[in-house]
């Protein structure tokens, strides 16, 4: 791994993330059928002078899940509260919460995919039905207590839509799934962050971060980051494609976008394991890195561009990975769909 690594799409939101976050539906770019199906939902909710009903967001890590719970919360013209599933460990947790939400109030909560199943629990009469039964002490002194609350909207955001229960799933009156975003949309992200960063960039070289930014609006802002860096230190400050191209090079992302942990997931795949299939768990211990950074931030990338894909029987290796190493594929390696490369 490079010494340097600029943070892929999974990492906590930061000063930086959070100073660069579209504060209206109207700043936030793509994702137009998800967003016109939410501006749907609250424009009918406040005609109405009613809470929203509950939304789940579900997609890659980076790709604007919470932004948009902020943005819903702002065009609710309400609070927003956040917290993530392993953060709430104790029914009363969940309880200190909700009782402290203003009617209308959102409760967005992160990686809810990780909650336990006990809280879980908790959670389906108080989206329900606005109610919260918990118990208060143990043993024989042990009772139940109802508490009412106030009509809340609770947008849930998870990496891993298919962890979600059935039972947790059908509470949400609304699922939406953000997609990869493609090289345009991201160049607009680029040149908007760039206005709110001061920094001097010409639209060849926001297309040049775009490009290499894995569908991604969070890489491609740590991306600018640093080309802004490299810009100011190695030339006059003006962010053109090739200042782009010679910034991004020198951190050996090459012109698919791909990293080195990229590189070496399909480098394992094909010279460890004959090109699968190989489970996930073998693949991580092979390139030393937690499965479920593999599988949540990784591979939908590598799914999604034609080079590998997820069979019952594990990882496999399809022609596009072969050509992306310069290697021959063997005739028997399995083309993408996609590409048909
Ligand atoms: N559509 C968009 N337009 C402009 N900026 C965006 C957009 N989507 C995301 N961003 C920017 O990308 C960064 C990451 O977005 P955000 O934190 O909302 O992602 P996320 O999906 O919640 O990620 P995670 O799952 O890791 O929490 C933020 O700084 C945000 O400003």
């Amino acid at each position: 791994m490079a010494d340097f690594a600029i943070p892929s799409g999974d990492t906590p939101d930061s000063a930086f993330d959070i100073s660069l976050r579209p504060p209206l539906f109207d700043e936030f770019t793509g994702q137009e059928k998800a967003v016109e199906r939410i501006q749907l939902l609250v424009e009918a909710a406040k005609q109405r002078g009613e809470a929203l009903q509950h939304i789940l967001l579900s997609g890659p890590p980076g790709l604007g899940k919470t932004t948009l719970a902020y943005i819903i919360g702002n065009a609710m013209e309400t609070e927003v509260k956040t917290t993530s599933g392993p953060m709430i460990e104790k029914a009363g947790d969940l309880a200190g919460l909700l009782t402290n939400m203003e009617r209308g109030g959102v409760l967005f909560i992160d990686e809810i995919h990780r909650l336990q199943p006990t809280i879980e629990e908790y959670l389906y009469p108080a989206m329900e039905d606005f109610k919260l039964d918990i118990v208060i002490d143990q043993g024989p002194s042990a009772r139940s207590v109802r508490l009412n609350l106030a009509r809340f909207t609770l947008v849930g955001a998870t990496t891993r839509s298919g962890m979600i229960s059935a039972p947790l799933r059908s509470r949400f009156g609304m699922t939406c799934r953000l997609d990869y975003y493609d090289a345009e949309h991201l160049q607009k992200i680029v040149l908007r962050s760039a206005g709110l960063l001061n920094a001097a960039i010409e639209p060849d070289g926001a297309l040049e971060i775009a490009r290499r930014s894995r569908g991604t609006p969070r890489i491609a802002n740590n991306l600018l980051r640093w080309v802004r860096d490299y810009a100011q230190v190695r030339s006059s400050g003006l962010i053109t494609g090739p200042v782009a191209q010679q910034a991004l090079a020198m951190l050996e992302i090459d012109e698919d976008g791909f990293d080195e942990m990229d590189k070496r997931i399909i480098e394992a795949l094909i010279s460890l394991f004959n090109g699968g299939p190989v489970g996930v768990n073998s693949l991580a211990v092979a390139i030393g890195e937690e499965p479920g950074t593999i599988e949540e931030v990784h591979e939908p990338y590598l799914i999604m561009n034609g080079y590998i894909k997820r069979t019952p029987q594990g990882r496999v290796a399809l022609t596009r990975s072969y050509r992306k190493l310069g290697m021959e594929p063997p005739r028997n390696a399995p083309q993408s769909d996609l590409f048909g490369q």
